[in-house]
């Protein structure tokens, strides 16, 4: 008999996640069907979303052999009914505070960086470069955690070394450009480029340091179609895309710029955005969907 999810303690909710504490060595992690664009949290859920994302989750930590939080498999006893399939039990761990963004593409606050100094995080980068050109080898451009509702600060990596000391940031900065790579390698194998991703890392009592949080999914990095890979400009969402063509286009009565939350979804982009994560998780595991734990919404 799985415990209620009523049993554990709330302890963070994220715009779409949630973190309860199981017990005083334990946490489970909750990814729900939310989607966010356009820094809104939608109104609309996409059926699956969280329990794709998880199961990108740990094909990762699995394939990457890189010690991790997980503390028991995606069916563990100690997951609840109500979130079986897209909550994990983890160790819990003292978090590093610092945000591990990897960058094997420029675009984004990267770009923004780039445009304005030549660099990205005090990392400088050739003249002339231009959204989505490739960064060989990818640079290693951490961030402050913001507060809620803001973005993340780009700090340098001496920043990160002044904030946690010089040898923890080594460490941080080498795991997470050798881990992105590696991530980086088995999706391109499979036509899927991935731009850039986030990490998060905190250490045991013995002070051991793991991966945690979430590892190279749709959520936490950027998922570009190889086929469609054009330097110089926006490069679409492998798994997004269809949602912001849609809420940026003639049928949804909403711009980016009116101030207003964006309108419900219509049935159509959201099948077709289920069928997107789940075939960026099937494309890059070699797995079935279908034989993931927990009920298809
Ligand atoms: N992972 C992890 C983790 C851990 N293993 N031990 C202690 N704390 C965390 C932790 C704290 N904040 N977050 C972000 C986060 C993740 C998932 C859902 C959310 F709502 C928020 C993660």
């Amino acid at each position: 008999m799985r415990p209620e999810l009523s049993e554990y303690t709330p302890i963070y909710s994220g715009k779409v996640r949630e973190l309860y504490a199981v017990d005083d060595e334990h946490l489970l992690l909750v990814a729900s069907d939310r989607i966010s664009a356009y820094d809104y949290i939608l109104d609309s859920q996409i059926p699956d979303k969280g329990r794709v994302l998880t199961a990108m989750s740990v094909f990762f930590f699995d394939a990457l052999g890189v010690p991790n939080h997980l503390a028991g498999p995606a069916d563990d006893p100690r997951i609840p009914e109500s979130v079986l399939g897209r909550a994990l039990i983890t160790r819990r761990l003292d978090m590093v505070q610092v945000e591990c963004v990897a960058r094997g593409y420029l675009t984004g606050s990267g770009l923004k960086e780039y445009r304005a100094n030549g660099e990205v995080c005090g990392v400088p980068l050739p003249a002339g470069l231009v959204d989505g050109s490739r960064i060989d080898p990818p640079i290693f451009t951490p961030a402050t955690k913001a507060a809620v509702g803001d973005h993340d600060e780009n700090v340098s990596f001496e920043r990160v070394a002044a904030d946690v000391g010089i040898d923890l940031a080594t460490r941080l900065r080498e795991l997470t450009l050798d881990v992105y790579s590696r991530g980086a390698d088995i999706a391109r194998d499979r036509g899927i480029l991935l731009a850039d991703t986030k990490f998060e890392f905190g250490r045991t009592p013995g002070g051991e340091l793991l991966l945690a949080d979430e590892v190279l999914t749709p959520d936490s990095s950027r998922y570009w179609d190889a086929a469609l890979y054009q330097p110089g400009r926006a490069q679409p969402s492998f798994d997004k895309q269809i949602v912001r063509d849609w809420l940026t286009g003639p049928d949804s009565g909403w711009s980016t710029d009116s101030g207003t939350p964006p309108p419900p979804l219509p049935d159509d982009v959201v099948a077709r955005t289920r069928t997107r994560y789940i075939e960026a998780y099937e494309r890059i595991s070699g797995l079935s969907f279908a034989d993931w734990p927990g009920a298809a919404a």
